[in-house]
């Protein structure tokens, strides 16, 4: 798809529009068009898969100002490309909502005016006849009326919160109205909106109350003020209460909270509740986690799979780091206590994360005018699922609007106006973008271990940097990761099993010192690397490679590229195999392009083992190659370069092998190198050495990918 040209049609079709700003419409279409355009209930999406385009417009505020204070428009006085400040809009639905990427319906207003409403943003999975059902009241704060391509117009409605839903007998219903107003159903709607009258009123135990018993989704159950006031309205119930505020907790990850109901429901009991004390072993086991780090993470990778839901039910343990001030950074997450490499720095579930897998069905191209970025996949469900989420839970709207957000203004605070939560879904998303990661729909080792490298045991022709492609798939926020900055070489390495993020050290973290992370595979071209992240993240990297690369003339950086995109060609046609070995010629032909390549780092800035990744992938089949021609000593010498150029100090001295780690970069190539180089001493009878290697390996495996699964995959048994 060309992102770039979708980017500019659309851009172009804003601007065209912008010259009918303030001009009321003309030629609108009259009711009986608009009533036999919604005349119909949607039949659902024929079986297949859907792409749909999503265009995020240019960004405006969401209204905060309250209906008592904002005063009636009709349709016939909107004025195109106009948000109508100050003003609220009247409507009731006259058709069967219909499903595009908006939601939309026929609508009139008091005085019999028609037109065309569409509500953006609002969650895919939501039934459209609950956002928009024919003959329902609404009151729209704030409305921004536009042209559509169609040459039609729509009222538009980006922030759903402007959006209110009236009830029958609600006094802001204008008496035009009255006469059609349908009864409500007093069971279902009802008593949501009883709930939400009383939360409105600010009386949240009642709302809260209402909202738990009515709803069997506990994870909307909102606890985030006051949780004495739960205590108090619990302690007037029963142990089935008791037991479903528990559940409740426990959906909001309050797992002492959670603990202390099953307990209370065990005290309600003589004879003693099984469903309790299951249950309050579980929050038990929450907290160990919380508390301890200590997960079982082989347990874990096994219970994800390609067909399950791979949300986990474990805590975040995260009392190994604390935010701080990172000066020019920002804020950044510091190390509270010296940590060793390999430890657990972090272990967080995802906020919110969308499976590529559970896209299957229909896939959005998210196209965005305010960052001019374009994207397919993930990233608009992830939007809907926020905006859905934030606006369900306050105090988890707190936390994510707390994240960075790129200095996106305004920074509309979450807030309750009218009995409904102010979302600004535009700051929703200047926030996915700044903080979302990539991450794999099941666990991170499956790109490895299911291709073992050539040489170590099955074919393989992955070169090892595969990873990034595959990360792009499902994507997700990590609140407390979210406050790590990048550094290419940095000293916290990230990996998944289902939605659990698990930051471990590289090498070893003083206290008080930040973790970094590299937020994407830095690439073979370290400039080109720097570009792209200041694109993408606003700023430029000042990491310990980026700093010697800084310092390597335009000629030698020219040069470089020039080897580089000969190597990969080289590459591209001496693909190894136990069919295909690398012959003289060929193995003279890389150690030649090699040292060429490496005359291109400058020695003073590229001292102390700081990695120069350009040489990585062909030193990678260096290794192959004499590996599959069996010389052993070459094997050895070509991996320790190797780990070297990715940053690991190898020295030797008296069969005593000393690794410094401080610059190293836990890549696969560098297990490769490790295991190639333990095979070779195993082949030479060196046990001793080569079984030091495979240690190096297994711990720089389980850095990588959070635990030992699929290391013997690959690699086979020592
Ligand atoms: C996910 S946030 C990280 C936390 C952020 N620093 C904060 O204040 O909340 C990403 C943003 O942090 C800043 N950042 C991250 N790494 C940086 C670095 N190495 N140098 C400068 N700014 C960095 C950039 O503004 C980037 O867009």
């Amino acid at each position: 798809m060309d992102y770039a040209a979708l980017l500019q049609k659309q851009k172009q079709l804003t601007l065209d529009a912008q010259g009918r700003k303030g001009k009321k419409a003309t030629n609108k279409h009259g009711r009986a068009f608009l009533e036999m355009l919604f005349a119909n209930k949607t039949k659902p999406s024929p079986e297949g898969c859907w792409v749909r385009t999503c265009f995020i417009s240019y960004a405006y505020p969401a209204s905060t100002t309250p209906l008592a204070q904002l005063r009636p428009i009709l349709i016939s006085d909107l004025r195109l490309e106009t948000h109508h400040h100050g003003k609220v809009l009247f409507l009731r639905t006259i058709g069967h909502p219909t499903r595009i990427l908006a939601v939309q319906n026929a609508v009139e207003d008091q005085s019999g005016g028609v037109d065309r409403l569409a509500v953006y943003n609002t969650h895919p999975t939501t039934p459209i006849e609950q956002i928009l059902p024919k003959h329902a009241l609404f009151a729209l704060r704030e409305p921004f009326y536009k042209a559509t391509v169609d040459g039609g117009y729509t009222i538009r409605v980006d922030h759903p919160s402007n959006l209110i839903r009236l009830q029958a007998g609600d006094e802001r219903v204008p008496a035009a109205f009255s006469p059609r107003l349908v009864e409500l159903d007093k069971e279902a709607e009802g008593l949501k909106a009883d709930g939400n009258a009383a939360y409105g009123r600010k009386e949240y135990c009642a709302a809260r109350f209402e909202a738990a018993l009515a709803d069997a989704n506990a994870a909307i159950f909102p606890l985030e003020l006051g949780t004495e006031a739960l205590d108090e309205a619990t302690a007037k119930l029963n142990g089935k209460a008791y037991y479903r505020a528990g559940r409740a907790a426990y959906a909001l990850r309050d797992f002492a909270r959670a603990a202390e109901y099953f307990r209370k429901v065990e005290r309600c009991s003589a004879s003693g509740d099984a469903d309790a004390e299951r249950e309050g072993k579980r929050a038990a086991c929450r907290l160990e986690e919380q508390k301890t780090g200590h997960y079982d993470f082989a347990a874990m990778s096994k219970a994800v799979s390609a067909t399950r839901n791979n949300r986990l039910d474990h805590a975040d343990f995260s009392i190994r780091v604390k935010d701080g001030d990172s000066g020019s950074r920002g804020r950044g997450l510091f190390a509270v206590k010296a940590l060793k490499k390999g430890d657990l720095v972090l272990c967080e579930k995802a906020f919110e994360l969308v499976f590529a897998s559970e896209n299957a069905k229909e896939v959005y191209t998210m196209v965005n005018l305010n960052t001019n970025r374009a994207s397919m996949g993930a990233h608009a469900t992830l939007l809907f699922d926020l905006v859905q989420k934030l606006s369900h839970n306050p105090e988890q709207a707190r936390v994510y609007f707390d994240l960075h957000d790129g200095g996106y203004t305004p920074k509309i605070p979450p807030q309750l106006v009218d009995g409904v939560t102010v979302i600004d879904t535009f700051r929703v998303e200047a926030i996915s973008e700044y903080n979302r990661f990539g991450c794999p729909n099941v666990r991170s080792s499956d790109g490895a271990s299911m291709k073992p490298r050539a040489g170590l045991g099955k074919n393989d022709d992955d070169d090892g940097e595969g990873e990034d492609s595959q990360l792009e798939n499902s994507v997700g926020v990590w609140v407390v990761a979210s406050h790590i900055n990048h550094a290419c070489d940095g000293n916290a390495v990230r990996a998944f099993i289902g939605d659990m993020m698990i930051i471990r050290a590289v090498h070893d973290i003083g206290a008080e010192e930040e973790i970094l992370m590299p937020y994407c595979n830095p690439k073979n071209d370290g400039p080109a690397t720097r570009t792209s992240m200041k694109k993408t993240w606003g700023f430029e990297c000042d990491c310990r490679i980026c700093e010697a690369d800084a310092g390597t003339t335009k000629a030698q950086l020219v040069r470089r590229r020039a080897l580089s995109k000969e190597a990969v060609r080289f590459l591209e046609n001496n693909k190894l195999s136990m069919q295909h070995l690398a012959n003289a010629a060929s193995i003279r032909k890389a150690e030649k392009l090699l040292s060429d390549i490496e005359v291109t780092y400058d020695k003073t800035a590229f001292a102390n083992n700081r990695p120069r990744l350009a040489l990585t992938t062909l030193g990678h089949w260096l290794c192959q190659a004499y590996n599959f021609a069996s010389s052993q000593r070459k094997v050895i010498e070509c991996a320790i370069r190797l780990l070297r150029d990715l940053g690991y100090g190898i020295s030797v001295a008296n069969k005593k092998v000393t690794i410094d780690y401080s610059c190293g970069r836990p890549d696969i190539k560098a297990i490769d190198a490790a295991m190639y180089t333990a095979h070779s001493h195993y082949s030479l009878g060196e046990r001793k050495q080569g079984l030091y290697y495979e240690e190096f390996a297994e711990g720089l495996w389980v850095m990588l990918y959070a635990e030992k699964q699929g290391f013997r995959e690959r690699y086979g048994s020592s």
